[in-house]
């Protein structure tokens, strides 16, 4: 069951904020969503939007500008929080904000005290679509896409899940997490020290190793000051190269990391998915 919590009109559609009680994460999430003005007559596609570390589900919904072409298209938007919440769920002892509480990694935490708690994987894949397909007029046409950890998120769900995603895209997505300081971290604290439990979170590997995909649009900032230590989009590109894939890796001079790049690219973005969800 889902409490709304709030309703504004944007477009002609309904842009919504909702609450629930996670059996997946233990404990109350809250998720915004808009639904664009065609769903007041006719069920609609949705598109999941990861977002990224220190984000909650207000984020894209405020700073994106994604509400007009969504309308315009006739797609939902589907926002989750990055991390389980609440006073119980445990946070980084030092309230870093590339661990815990706000940088949940999209994984099933194995370790303790996590694994109670941190099953983002499995929240996003299941419980999260099948709560809002029962609540909200929506068809079972889905998409995906993310930023930063969210982008390694849709890619790595997008990946592992054939036939869920009709398509995905990412802007500056963590490629290759395994190699590279953000992804250590969360996968040496979530899922433990044997690097081989980390390879299925790893978009880069997991396209190496199962060489399909759905169609992919991966946008990347050339002036994004994560680029080259934590985000290596050149390894993905090997790997879309390697297997041969159907993948554009756009790269957008003098871009950075932020949400002005996102807004920026967006549109095109939204324009992707439509093009695979009707
Ligand atoms: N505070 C950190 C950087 C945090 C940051 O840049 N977060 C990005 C996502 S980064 C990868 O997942 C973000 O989307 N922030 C929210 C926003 O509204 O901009 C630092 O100081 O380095």
């Amino acid at each position: 069951m889902i409490n709304k919590l709030s309703e504004t009109k944007a477009f002609g559609g309904r842009q919504m904020r909702f609450e629930h009680e996670s059996n997946t994460l233990n404990c109350t999430m809250q998720f915004s969503v808009f639904l664009p003005p065609q769903a007041a007559n006719a069920k609609v596609p949705a598109l999941y939007w990861l977002s990224g570390l220190t984000c909650t589900d207000e984020n894209f919904s405020s700073k994106a500008g994604a509400q007009r072409v969504a309308a315009e298209l006739g797609i939902a938007l589907i926002i989750p929080d990055t991390s389980p919440r609440g006073e119980g769920v445990p946070d980084d002892s030092d309230g870093a904000y590339d661990f815990g509480l706000g940088a949940g990694f999209y994984v099933n935490a194995t370790q303790q005290p996590w694994a109670k708690h941190y099953h983002m994987y499995d929240y996003i894949v299941k419980e999260l679509p099948e709560l809002v397909e029962q609540s909200l007029p929506l068809t079972s046409a889905r998409s995906i896409s993310g930023h930063s950890m969210g982008g390694h998120g849709a890619l790595v769900m997008a990946l592992r899940n054939k036939g869920m995603y009709r398509c995905v895209s990412a802007f500056a997505p963590i490629c290759h997490p395994t190699q590279c300081p953000w992804g250590h971290k969360a996968f040496s604290g979530y899922l433990g020290d044997d690097r081989d439990d980390w390879q299925a979170y790893d978009a880069t590997e997991l396209l190496l190793k199962h060489r399909t995909a759905p169609p992919m649009l991966v946008s990347q900032g050339e002036a994004d000051n994560f680029l080259a230590e934590q985000l290596r989009p050149d390894d993905l590109g090997q790997a879309i190269a390697q297997t041969g894939i159907e993948a554009t890796l756009e790269r957008h001079e003098g871009y950075d990391h932020s949400y002005y790049f996102i807004a920026s690219f967006i549109e095109q973005h939204l324009h992707f998915h439509a093009k695979y969800l009707k």
